[in-house]
């Protein structure tokens, strides 16, 4: 508990003179919320009607003793010593210090260990979801100590969990040059055409990543293995194939990746639609098998995935048994 002798109260309207020891916020509900006055400002006499309609009828002065911290102390160490890499801190607004990403990428969050810093009583720290795509100035996480004075050995709490470790850090993504290989007797004898190169391209160009060449090729799993050897020997960066990735016996893709393959991650994912998605790598090139949901659906499992391996980002045959809840996008 906080030693309330920290805590001098005194009237507003003798209040003249003293320097404010927080911020102040106003609420006019779905108009405004923010800080009307800061730590420091010394008040006025004009101040104090200001003061009485945000109602505060006393303010606080502060002695704060050895072993405790004013909330937008302790709010900066705890931001300190969350922000990784590509994060930016603002100044303390009301006692809160938000985290914003300087770059364009993929956040990473540790949730087990925001789960241990926010059981440290007293210290609250929000985040955004693991592996959210940000623009740079995006906002990432916001902490605050929840009482105006707090004892420091909290935050030493906090900073010994977070020492050596990353709570949240955004990653960049690599300009990738991708070889498509898009399978299918009814495209390559030009039955109909092609509608997956255009938004595979889209796709990556988002992410600064780009197609380098498109192959079309009939479902015959040597001529498949033969395009992936092809842009093995350029090397380019992300192999990707379309085309006969579910069940049908013309559906012959994901046998030429795996022969192809050093490491197969997932044939399948439990992510709708797009559960036909295939994940392999040859040595360090990503192999990825699109499944046609991405022909139709607007946001697929290819979707969940490609930020994560453009980021370089490792993905795991546990991830992605983990990734059916909250997987179903509607389909
Ligand atoms: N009984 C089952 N039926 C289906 C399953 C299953 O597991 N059991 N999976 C479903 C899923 S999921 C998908 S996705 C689709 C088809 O998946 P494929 O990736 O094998 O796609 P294809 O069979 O090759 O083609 C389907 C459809 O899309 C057209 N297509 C393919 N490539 C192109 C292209 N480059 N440009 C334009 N259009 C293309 C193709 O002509 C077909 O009409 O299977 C479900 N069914
Ligand atoms: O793998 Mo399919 O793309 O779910 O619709």
């Amino acid at each position: 508990m906080v030693d309330n002798s920290m805590l001098k109260e005194i009237k507003v309207e003798d209040a003249v003179g003293y320097t404010l020891a927080h911020d102040l916020t106003k609420i006019i509900p779905g108009e405004f919320k923010g800080r009307i006055f800061k730590k420091g400002h010394v008040i006025q006499k004009e101040d104090i009607p200001e003061l009485l309609k945000i109602g505060k009828e006393h303010i606080y002065v502060l002695n704060i003793k050895e072993g405790y911290l004013h909330e937008n102390d302790a709010a900066y160490r705890l931001a300190k010593a969350i922000a990784g890499k590509n994060v930016l801190l603002d100044e303390p607004h009301e006692g809160k210090i938000t985290l914003t990403s300087k770059i364009f990428g993929l956040v990473k969050v540790n949730e087990t260990l925001i789960n241990q810093i926010n059981s440290i009583p007293d210290l609250a720290l929000a985040t955004v979801f693991n592996n959210k795509v940000v623009q740079p100035g995006g906002k990432l996480a916001g902490t605050r100590a929840l009482p105006l004075i707090i004892e420091e050995e909290k935050v030493n709490r906090a900073e010994a969990l977070l020492e050596g470790k990353i709570a949240i850090e955004v990653k960049e993504f690599k300009k990738s040059k991708v070889g498509l290989v898009t399978t299918g007797s009814e495209v390559y004898k030009g039955r109909i055409k092609d509608r997956f190169g255009p938004i595979v391209k889209k796709k990556l160009n988002y992410f600064g990543s780009d197609v380098v060449e498109q192959r079309f090729v009939p479902d015959d799993v040597e001529l498949i293995k033969r395009e992936i050897e092809y842009f093995l020997k350029q090397q380019v960066d992300i192999i990707m194939l379309t085309g006969g990735m579910s069940v049908d016996p013309d559906d012959r893709t994901p046998y030429a990746i795996r022969e192809m393959s050093t490491k197969v991650v997932t044939q399948g994912t439990p992510i709708l639609p797009g559960s036909n998605l295939m994940i392999a790598y040859n040595n360090d090139t990503p192999i990825l098998g699109l499944p046609g949901g991405v022909l139709h659906d607007p946001y697929t499992s290819f979707d969940v995935v490609l930020p994560r391996i453009l980021a370089n980002d490792p993905i795991t045959k546990e991830e992605i048994n983990r990734s059916g809840y909250g997987g179903y996008y509607g389909c």
